[in-house]
């Protein structure tokens, strides 16, 4: 079937063409097309125009794409007589030649379909365009006989699936429903291709560009010697669509190209929502691919783009879920402005868009795990799930099982296959808690895992290799346990590559008001009343040392504010125990010698230093005064600040008269105002 192409506005030439349905007509600004337009809202290679199944079809492969009609051109779409099609500012028609010549049209037509025939070529000037080069120089001929042409409905078979692509379809959806794993979803999805569309070969590749090797690829022969294009890849990357590397007009191979071999090549993006996250590869030889073959391809491609999607999102609810009951939450926001807190802060930022495996050490309580999540949350992983395990919590002989997961019947009670935690937390994060109570087997395996290595899950038989971060967290020194021999030296080195060190509250005390606000505004919601704290009663929380640092912080408020009676909470409210003084109790107390201001001042000066470990500038963010007013202070007072820091303070001296007068407002409150 001939068809003429006219351009009714811009510039392009040929401005006439005439065309039989043996070869494809390229459209765009390179003057390898059949028709090179001048316009600059085209792409180098924009639209191509064939004859397939015995109807003409459009596709577009522009950046600004093509309108046929109005309509964008989505994949492709079949042509009908008399169509406009508009590429940037120029405006194509498109016509089919009346069927009273299509008899002797389409005989003359088979007669020359593989040679590059101008089927005008009397009139140069007018259609002198010849037919591209196509790079494996074996278009894909469609002989039309001539009555089948007359009487098929060209719109139904372009629309329609065949009966065995739509089986393959359909099996292909019952088995990304059966199937546990991605990777098992993505065999099962490149065997099909291979099945249905002849193709050579098929693989899958991540797009994480921590991540850059292929996943999968089928036949599994293939997969050491056929690299995946990585022209081809970066391509879909920019252009985030199909690439058919047949319909690319200039496209040539160098002669080290991986395709070389291949007669045509497919790169489609898989995406969810938003950007793509994966490519698929699909190559071919002996002949190029059908416009079909791409279809079916692609519709395959979208389904397992969101199966993907589901698997991943089932996974991160899992793991979420598993976490939520399991764990009190942490709140998941690090609270504090000292200097201390910021500095963590930072550290965090820097560290969580790295590969590498960070051990967070700290004391307990003090908000490890919270720093763990905040660096799963600013890493390329946040879409993938967080996994919180405390080895200290799982008896040494189940752990090995919890962690790498086992088969049935690898131990009585294993009645069914059970994913380890590191494949829960594959493309995810896996927070060791209490990394320093793994058994020495555990360390040798965990060692592997972080090496990139794979592992065997407890009664299996074949390997599992998973994509992890591991984030791990101790309170222990590992160092020494290391040399006690009950630490591997080797995996120390591999889990610290990035340290963070969580300080105690007891080092940043300046924190304490912001902290007992924020929680105390957490148990107000929850009990729907408003509780506050009195000044003695911050004061208090802020004299003290908390040895089980913000946990015991939180727990004290929430204590205090569920037991008491009013919604105001006083100093008596918080009970630590041998180190707090029974009200009215002052006999051998650290307490001022008197109420006078003076004493007053000396006291708490010297007890900001001691629960600072001398450090001027903490005490005088306790106290609430400026550094050097402090020092001034101190040496006014005599105050020997080291003996203070270790602990051996000496009594305090005779009060001496103040050789600076107090500015109001700089002495704490009283303990008991
Ligand atoms: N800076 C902080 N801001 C807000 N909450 C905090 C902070 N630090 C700790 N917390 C809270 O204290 C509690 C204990 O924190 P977390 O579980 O992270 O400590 P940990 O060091 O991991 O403890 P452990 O070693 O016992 O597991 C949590 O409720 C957490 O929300």
């Amino acid at each position: 079937m001939r068809v003429r192409i006219l351009v009714e506005s811009g510039q392009c030439q040929p401005p006439v063409l005439e065309w039989s349905g043996d070869q494809p007509i390229t459209i765009g600004r390179s003057r390898d097309n059949t028709i090179v337009v001048r316009d600059e809202l085209a792409s180098r290679l924009h639209a191509k125009i064939y004859f397939e199944e015995d109807q003409w079809l459009i596709r577009d492969f522009s950046l600004n794409g093509t309108r046929v009609d109005g309509v964008r051109v989505q994949g492709a779409l079949r042509l009908q007589d008399g169509q406009q099609i508009r590429i940037g500012d120029t405006v194509l028609r498109f016509q089919v030649e009346p069927k009273s010549n299509l008899q002797s049209k389409s005989s003359s037509s088979s007669a020359t379909s593989l040679t590059n025939v101008n089927p005008t070529a009397s009139s140069a000037s007018d259609t002198v365009k010849g037919v591209p080069i196509n790079p494996y120089g074996q278009t894909k001929v469609h002989p039309i006989p001539a009555e089948r042409t007359a009487v098929a409905d060209p719109y139904e078979t372009d629309r329609q699936f065949r009966m065995d692509e739509l089986t393959a379809l359909c099996k292909f959806m019952q088995q990304a429903v059966e199937v546990k794993t991605p990777h098992e979803l993505i065999t099962a999805a490149l065997r099909v291709i291979l099945q249905q569309t002849t193709a050579r070969l098929a693989g899958y590749l991540a797009l994480d560009p921590d991540d850059p090797a292929p996943r999968v690829v089928l036949p599994e022969s293939a997969s050491v010697d056929v690299p995946l294009s990585k022209r081809l890849t970066a391509q879909v990357q920019r252009e985030g669509k199909t690439v058919w590397l047949l319909s690319q007009v200039s496209a040539t191979h160098s002669p080290t190209d991986s395709l070389s071999a291949f007669a045509d090549a497919l790169c489609i993006p898989l995406r969810a929502s938003g950007e793509p996250f994966a490519a698929l590869h699909v190559y071919r030889t002996g002949r190029a691919f059908t416009e079909r073959d791409v279809r079916f391809i692609e519709a395959l491609s979208g389904y397992l783009a969101h199966a993907l999607e589901l698997h991943r999102s089932r996974r991160i609810l899992w793991a979420e879920n598993s976490r939520l009951r399991t764990h009190v939450p942490a709140a998941d926001e690090i609270i504090g402005s000292s200097n201390a807190i910021t500095q963590l802060r930072q550290q965090i930022l820097r560290a969580a868009p790295q590969p590498f495996t960070v051990l967070v050490q700290g004391e307990s309580g003090s908000g490890k795990e919270l720093v763990a999540l905040a660096l799963h949350r600013n890493s390329r992983r946040a879409n993938g799930p967080l996994v919180v395990v405390n080895c200290a919590a799982i008896a040494p002989t189940l752990l090995e099982a919890e962690l790498f997961g086992y088969k049935k019947g690898a131990f009585s009670g294993a009645d069914h296959d059970h994913p380890g935690l590191f494949q829960q937390a594959d493309e995810g994060t896996l927070f060791l808690d209490e990394v320093g109570e793994l058994s020495l087997e555990c360390q040798a395996k965990l060692l592997r895992v972080i090496e990139g290595k794979s592992f065997r899950p407890v009664g299996g038989t074949s390997d599992i290799k998973v994509d992890v971060r591991i984030v791990a967290a101790t309170h222990r020194n590992l160092e020494k346990e290391v040399k006690a021999g009950r630490f591997r030296e080797d995996l120390l080195f591999r889990l610290r590559i990035i340290q963070i060190r969580v300080p105690p509250l007891r080092e940043h005390p300046e924190d304490i008001p912001e902290l007992a606000e924020f929680f105390l505004a957490r148990v107000s919601a929850e009990c729907r009343r408003k509780f506050r704290l009195t000044p003695a009663a911050m004061f208090k929380l802020q004299s003290y040392t908390w040895p089980g640092n913000v946990r015991q912080l939180r727990a004290a408020i929430e204590n205090a504010a569920v037991m008491s009676e009013t919604e105001v909470i006083d100093a008596d409210a918080f009970n630590f125990g041998s180190s707090d003084p029974p009200s009215g109790s002052y006999k051998g107390l650290d307490l001022p010698a008197s109420l006078s201001m003076e004493d007053v001042e000396t006291w708490a000066i010297r007890r900001a230093l001691r629960q600072t470990g001398g450090n001027v500038s903490h005490a005088a963010r306790l106290l609430g005064i400026s550094r050097d007013t402090l020092h001034t202070k101190i040496k006014a007072k005599g105050i020997d600040r080291l003996a203070l820091a270790q602990g051996n303070p000496s009594p305090p001296p005779p009060t001496p008269r103040p050789a600076v007068a107090n500015k109001a407002g700089t002495n704490p409150p009283h303990p008991s105002s």
